[in-house]
């Protein structure tokens, strides 16, 4: 077996950072909509959790944000004349579609792409495939620049593959990570990939929500995993259970996660718990490791605290003696059932048994938890030296981007600001530095 870690690739936040109820089904997005952001305080909360996080010892790295506003597509829908012009016209005959080209999402990098160590895929490369996200306008060309940064950090392709996204077509709706879990017995061995989707477009027997839409589409988890030369023995493939999605639950992150043999879960996150179970075990012990199963009843967290709380959108970090920490935010110790049961939890000497908490305000109030702010990406050590950039948090990179944010970013943006045409030079300037602060040059299409 090959000694690899697991690099969480945590999204910057961008210096537009704004709140503009875009994501239907996501209960903290729409109930938030058109309040106040706060940028300056956003970035710096998702450096904070990088910093300690990379004190601790976890292998830590950073994604830049994605270029704002996308004037590209307004001019595709036909707001014409200067950059000016294009901002004040669409603000005025559409300013829904101004916020979706000013949307913050870029941040949730777990929806960046579903990631394939060099373990798991048949020809022993690391796979990418960004995630086409067409389930949302605002998300819907993310995969653009995703695509752009992860062949600049990963353009090595005799380590990496990185894919074209999906045909951008509700059948391959996909959500990239956030519907993707990992599941070895030390991030080197080979592993067991799970993908879950929320529907199926050519399978009318898959149960489907009836008032949320379903963002992952099976079709598309076949796709990728395909695309990744997975060992089908090794890869298990399941159903949601509709009834969350209609609860709040947009990605199966909100409901489960896993590392190692550990599978963190609610009750109710599967259409078929057991036969979910079942598949995870057998694919499990064929490389010679047993799941062990963490399951939170309803009766402890009903799935509105678990939705509200984001108790299941944290991270699972291995530490080095074989347990682990459970990165959390805020909200789950201002949750009395969640409180509860956390503290519970880490007191019964299962393999969970330490909290970090974190302040992540700014991401929560638009449904994204810690799970969400990160990509897992699981190198070998020429893997990870075989990078392009400087992406790895350390102390003297946390001190460069908080310099850079204290100087570039605003500490409040409100619907009406994203008119200002100020407010688009602003996030260009920024981004031009921010490519030389990365040593990536030529990373962002800012002509
Ligand atoms: N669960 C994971 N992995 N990611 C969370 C993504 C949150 C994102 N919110 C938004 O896109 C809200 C943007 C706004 O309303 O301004 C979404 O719904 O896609």
């Amino acid at each position: 077996m090959r000694t690899a870690r697991e690099y969480n690739f945590d999204g910057l936040v961008g210096p537009s950072h704004n709140y503009a109820g875009l994501s239907f089904g996501n209960v903290a997005s729409f109930s938030n909509v058109r309040s106040a952001s706060n940028p300056r305080q956003a970035a710096l909360q998702g450096l904070a959790k990088m910093r300690a996080l990379s004190a601790r010892g976890f292998a830590q790295a950073v994604m830049p944000p994605q270029a704002r506003p996308n004037l590209r597509l307004l001019r595709r829908i036909g707001f014409s004349g200067t950059d000016a012009d294009v901002l004040a016209k669409a603000m005025r005959e559409a300013p829904v579609i101004l916020a979706c080209a000013y949307s913050a999402a870029p941040m949730w990098t777990a929806n960046a792409a579903t990631v394939s160590p060099s373990s798991d895929t048949q020809d022993g490369r690391v796979h990418f495939t960004p995630a086409n996200l067409n389930n949302k306008l605002h998300r819907s060309e993310e995969y653009v620049q995703a695509t752009r940064t992860l062949r600049a950090v990963f353009g090595d392709s005799s380590r990496f593959v990185v894919h074209d996204a999906l045909p951008p077509v509700p059948a391959f709706g996909d959500e990239g990570a956030a519907n993707h879990t990992r599941f070895a017995a030390a991030h080197g061995a080979a592993g067991v990939e799970f993908f879950v989707y929320g529907r199926a477009e050519f399978d009318p027997s898959v149960p489907f929500p009836r008032k949320y839409p379903a963002r992952q589409t099976l079709e598309a988890s076949q796709a990728v995993a395909r695309l990744h030369g997975l060992d089908p023995a090794r890869t298990v493939f399941a159903s949601q259970n509709p009834d969350v999605i209609d609860q709040g639950v947009f990605h199966n992150d909100v409901i489960a996660v896993g590392n190692g043999n550990v599978l963190f879960y609610h009750e109710q996150a599967f259409a078929d718990e057991a036969g979910t179970l079942d598949a995870l075990r057998a694919a499990l012990d064929s490389v010679g490791s047993e799941l062990l199963p963490v399951r939170v009843a309803g009766g402890q967290v009903p799935v509105a605290d678990a939705v509200a709380s984001y108790l299941f959108n944290s991270q699972l970090l291995s530490k080095p003696d074989g347990r682990m920490a459970l990165v959390v935010p805020h909200e789950c110790r201002e949750n009395d059932a969640v409180a509860r049961y956390l503290a519970g939890m880490v007191a019964a000497g299962g393999p969970i048994n330490e909290l970090l908490e974190f302040d992540l305000r700014q991401s929560m109030r638009n449904g994204g938890g810690p799970a969400c702010l990160r990509l897992r990406v699981v190198l070998t050590e020429e893997e990870a030296a075989a990078m392009h950039g400087n992406v790895i948090m350390t102390e003297a990179l946390h001190a460069q981007l908080s310099g850079w944010v204290e100087k570039h970013y605003r500490d409040r943006i409100e619907p009406k600001d994203l008119a200002d045409p100020q407010l688009a030079l602003e996030c260009t300037t920024a981004l031009e530095e921010l490519e030389r602060i990365l040593g990536l040059p030529g990373l962002y299409d800012l002509s």
